[in-house]
């Protein structure tokens, strides 16, 4: 299956402006233009369907972008302007009724909206309830961050061993990384749009798992890897399993893990 993704970016500024009804411009920038004060959004498109015959295209982006600029953008503004944002989730649900029709043959998998560059709420088209849609499930996403060392070293192994497994990454002195986490929550909103309380989120991750991680030498400090190697892959795990009891009673059921121990490098978790 063939799954094609396109961010469109795009401002709404504090005053109404006719960019809209212009010709696109600084499309990597975004289109409208941020042209001061305002809000800076991006909806990342999720289509699967099979390749047209002449382009060899899923879709042209360009459609993409059309359809978004013509049926997305002027909701959220509205829902902006006349208050109605709330939390945003119904937003998001609401514009995944609207843009799922937007391109005939193709199948409209999934509809990723960034707040910021670190939070963002996505609808997939599995978790759509299209009769009842107050009903969709609905995921957000925020990222957080750390730094930490780490070895990693196999005692089982020899030292031959690990040194052929883990390379520079077994140097007995450790070495560090900035590592960016995402964790991502999911379930129903409330009726004003509301998933989950940000901030309340935000000091939950970081008290359970942040705040323990960062600093550290993950190999002496940290019980989690006291008999495990703490690769990108158990670092996850280790999150996801230290965060899943905390949310157990929230709307926003943990979801998975997402770490990067390097922007090359990442691992997601969820079981
Ligand atoms: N599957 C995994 N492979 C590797 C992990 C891991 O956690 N899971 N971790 C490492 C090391 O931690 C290492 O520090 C990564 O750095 P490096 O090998 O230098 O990789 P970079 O992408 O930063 O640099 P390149 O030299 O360009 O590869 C290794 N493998
Ligand atoms: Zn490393």
């Amino acid at each position: 299956m063939f799954r094609l993704s396109r961010e469109v970016r795009f401002a709404i500024n504090a005053q109404p402006d006719a960019q809209l009804s212009g010709r696109p411009s600084n499309a990597y920038g975004g289109f409208p233009s941020l042209t001061g004060l305002g809000h800076y959004f991006t909806l990342e498109v999720t289509l699967s369907g099979a390749l047209d015959a002449a382009s060899q295209y899923v879709r042209n982006i360009k459609d993409i972008d059309d359809a978004v600029r013509r049926l997305a953008i002027g909701r959220i503004e509205r829902h902006i302007r006349e208050r109605t944002f709330g939390g945003g989730a119904q937003v998001v649900v609401e514009l995944f009724g609207i843009l799922r029709d937007a391109w005939p043959g193709a199948t409209l998998e999934q509809l990723k909206w960034g707040l910021s560059p670190f939070l963002h709420y996505a609808v997939r088209a599995e978790d759509f309830q299209p009769d009842r849609p107050e009903h969709s499930m609905v995921r957000l996403s925020q990222k957080f961050e750390f730094s930490a060392s780490h070895r990693l070293h196999n005692p089982s192994l020899s030292d031959q061993a690990n040194r052929d497994t883990f390379g520079k990454c077994n140097n007995p002195h450790g070495h560090g990384h900035n590592y960016e986490v995402q964790v991502t929550l999911a379930g129903e909103p409330d009726a004003g749009g509301v998933l989950v309380d940000v901030p309340v989120f935000e000091r939950i991750v970081a008290e359970a798992a942040i705040d323990r991680f960062d600093h550290k030498n993950l190999n002496v400090e940290l019980p989690e890897f006291e008999d495990v190697i703490p690769s990108v892959e158990n670092i996850a795990r280790a999150i996801y399993r230290l965060l899943k009891p905390r949310f157990s009673d929230s709307r926003g059921k943990l979801a998975s893990v997402t770490v990067w121990e390097t922007p090359k490098t990442s691992c997601e978790y969820s079981e």
